[in-house]
């Protein structure tokens, strides 16, 4: 069965008040035309500022989430700084309506621990009734991966390596693969990581002045600028600390 609960991401261009203002200014917005998400992952990859977040927290509230994270019964809010993005999209789902998901952001995952803190039974679920404030934000993460992201579900996750060490990423690898080809899940990730990025069965979008366009992974900046680094990792050290002394 086809597990797509989103299929495309349309802005309603003619009800944008301002596109000379934040967020109908940013490109990625100004030329979102039918983006269309792959039925189990999508990437959104790019520069600091391209708008990854704007777009992921756009869509998750739209699809019913905290602009904050969490699940979609989360409702706490420490914060009112969400765009006003989610209410010029139009999400055209698939079939299934999925039963569970989780929108995680690095940024806010503090707060979404202490929601947790505060409800025992989901905190037994995810954590094991340990409180995600007395683990490593990394040991968390995964505990809450491993425990509460369950089959059927619409994870939306921004920036999910910001806590894994890099043997961590490929454990994340191995969970993404579980929910995506397993557990009929399809998942939204922003992310900087070109070890998440290597994902095979996904859609990269980079975002870029141009809006936003899919690209193979081994065209990436991240991927490309990565192992260029490892491989001459004593030139590129050697032309940035000159380049240094000369500031
Ligand atoms: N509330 C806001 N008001 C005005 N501009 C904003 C606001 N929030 C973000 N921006 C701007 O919008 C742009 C996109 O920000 P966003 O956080 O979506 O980028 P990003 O691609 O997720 O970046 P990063 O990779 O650093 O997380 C940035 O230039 C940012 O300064």
């Amino acid at each position: 069965m086809d597990p797509t609960f989103i299929r495309t991401v349309t802005l309603l261009r003619e009800q944008v008040p301002d596109f000379n203002r934040y967020p109908f200014n940013l490109p990625v917005v100004r030329e979102l035309d039918g983006l269309e998400l792959h039925p189990r992952v999508t990437f959104f990859a790019g520069e600091n500022g391209s708008g990854k977040s704007t777009l992921l927290e756009a869509i998750a509230t739209a699809a019913g989430f905290n602009p904050e994270g969490g699940t979609r019964s989360f409702n706490f809010s420490t914060r009112s700084s969400e765009s006003e993005l989610h209410r010029f999209l139009r999400l055209i789902r698939g079939y299934r309506r999925p039963r569970t998901g989780f929108f995680l952001r690095a940024e806010s995952y503090f707060n979404v621990g202490t929601v947790l803190e505060q409800m025992p039974d989901i905190l037994q679920d995810a954590y094991g009734g340990v409180s995600p404030h007395e683990q490593s934000h990394g040991e968390s993460f995964l505990m809450l991966v491993r425990n509460r992201f369950w089959a059927n579900g619409l994870y939306i996750l921004d920036e999910p390596e910001a806590a894994l060490s890099p043997q961590h990423q490929l454990t994340l690898l191995r969970h993404i693969d579980d929910l995506a080809r397993r557990k009929s899940s399809q998942l939204l990730i922003a992310t900087h990581s070109p070890i998440l990025l290597a994902y095979p069965d996904s859609r990269i979008y980079w975002l870029s002045k141009q809006g936003l366009a899919p690209i193979a992974y081994e065209d990436t900046e991240h991927y490309r600028l990565t192992r260029d680094f490892l491989l001459h990792r004593e030139r590129y050290l050697r032309e940035l600390m000159a380049n240094h002394d000369e500031d």
